[in-house]
């Protein structure tokens, strides 16, 4: 057997999963999460059998040996498992890092560096990352970098409007995020509409605890969403996504928020949690239908802001073939789904209502038969694509 260990870490979780590469099938997958909370939360699938635990899980480290006792107890053996490489979900790759890339002590002072433009990621990521070496020694370890999809978006779309030289010295400009995950989805809705990847227009919407959009055309990136960093864009569980910078000028003049406050508000206040106390869609969803005012609101400007992102990649692909919708809330909620897509009907979009509420892990089509643009729900598996490059990487 040929097997590899995805490692796919966030700000306080992380998601692995163990994939035989011979059928791509999934022999254990999990789920670390509320790393840094009093108590943490583990869960393991493997086979048919499931498990979970409640404990405090201080940091990155101490969730991965949450996770090397849950293969140890549950099964399967990673000993016995055939692994060829760990690969490791790394957010910000900056300027340096594109393709998928082997694990060095350089590249993990690179990825350190590149903490300071993604504090909440970076960090996470490398503590696994060091922590896998010290589990598997004996196999390469491959980095798949969030940005590396994004390397296609021209000046125009990358730049912001800033002092140039600032800028450069400082490493300020567009990055985007999620990329593997766009990656993954754009190719699967052309495979699954079977029609040529470099023929589509595509929006794809990836909507998870973090979300961002993206303007796909011909299978490459020209306009996403996220910034610098992953807080631009779109409302996001307890990001702000889009704000006037002076916002922040504002608050700290006013309201004396120092610049650490500032940037936890914008990236833990915020969003849905913000503007109404959940941070969870589910729970939003769910407050605003039983007539809560501020969940009702949180909604609005969620939807309301990915409707501003259609159609601007709409203006900027030239129009759009495909529309997808992906990650958690893309993939589970059909209001959203609904809501963010409402009247848009100039613009070739009509979603069947049966088929957008009907429930399914598969990729399908929620629009009309009638609709100019398609539009999709197409599960993501960044853990599959990381594992695809890493195995490519290592000689698979
Ligand atoms: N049925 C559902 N309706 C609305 N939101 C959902 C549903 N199922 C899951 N979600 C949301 O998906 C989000 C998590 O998405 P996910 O892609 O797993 O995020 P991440 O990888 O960033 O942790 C959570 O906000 C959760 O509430
Ligand atoms: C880049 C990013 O925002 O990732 P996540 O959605 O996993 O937080
Ligand atoms: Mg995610």
């Amino acid at each position: 057997m040929t097997a590899i260990l995805v490692v796919n870490s966030g700000s306080s979780s992380f998601k692995y999963q163990l994939i035989d590469m011979e059928t791509e099938g999934v022999l254990a997958s999990g789920l670390v999460e509320r790393i840094g909370e009093a108590s943490g939360h583990a869960r393991h699938t493997a086979g048919t059998g499931e498990s979970a635990r409640d404990l405090p899980i201080p940091d990155h480290t101490a969730g991965f040996d949450v996770m090397l006792e849950a293969f140890a107890e549950h099964g399967p053996s990673l000993q016995d498992a055939g692994l060829v490489a760990v690969g490791h979900r790394v957010v910000h790759g900056g300027k340096r890092f594109f393709e998928p890339t082997v694990v060095t002590e350089l590249v993990k002072i690179n990825i350190q560096d590149l903490a300071e433009l993604a504090p909440l990621h970076n960090p996470a990521n490398l503590q696994g990352i060091v922590a896998a070496e010290k589990a598997f020694p004996e196999v390469p370890h491959v980095a798949v970098f969030d940005t590396a999809f994004h390397r296609t978006l021209p000046p125009a779309a990358y730049s912001y409007a800033i002092d140039a030289a600032l800028a450069e010295q400082y490493r300020v400009r567009r990055y985007g995020f999620h990329g593997t995950s766009h990656k993954f989805v754009s190719e699967a809705a052309a495979a699954f509409l079977g029609r040529p990847l470099g023929e589509l227009r595509q929006i794809v919407l990836h909507l998870g605890n973090g979300a961002s959009a993206c303007a796909v055309d011909g299978g490459a990136s020209v306009e996403t969403s996220m910034g610098m960093t992953p807080l631009q864009g779109l409302v996001m569980g307890t990001r702000s996504g889009d704000v006037d910078p002076a916002v922040l000028f504002h608050l700290h003049r006013k309201a004396g928020l120092g610049f650490e406050q500032l940037d936890t508000l914008l990236n833990r206040g915020s969003g849905l949690l913000g503007l109404s106390g959940r941070g969870d869609m589910r729970d939003v969803v769910e407050a605003a239908a039983s007539g809560d005012e501020a969940a009702q609101l949180a909604l609005d400007v969620y939807l309301h802001r990915i409707k501003d992102y259609v159609g601007s990649y709409h203006a900027q692909l030239g129009g759009a073939d495909v529309i997808v919708f992906t990650a958690g809330v893309g993939e589970n909620s059909a209001v959203v789904r609904a809501g963010a897509l409402a009247g848009l009907e100039a613009l070739g979009i009509e979603i069947d209502p049966a088929r957008n509420e009907a429930s399914s892990h598969e990729a399908r089509v929620i629009s009309t038969d009638a609709s100019r643009v398609t539009v999709l729900v197409v599960p993501t598996n960044e853990e599959l694509e990381i594992a695809r490059q890493a195995l490519a990487v290592v000689g698979g």
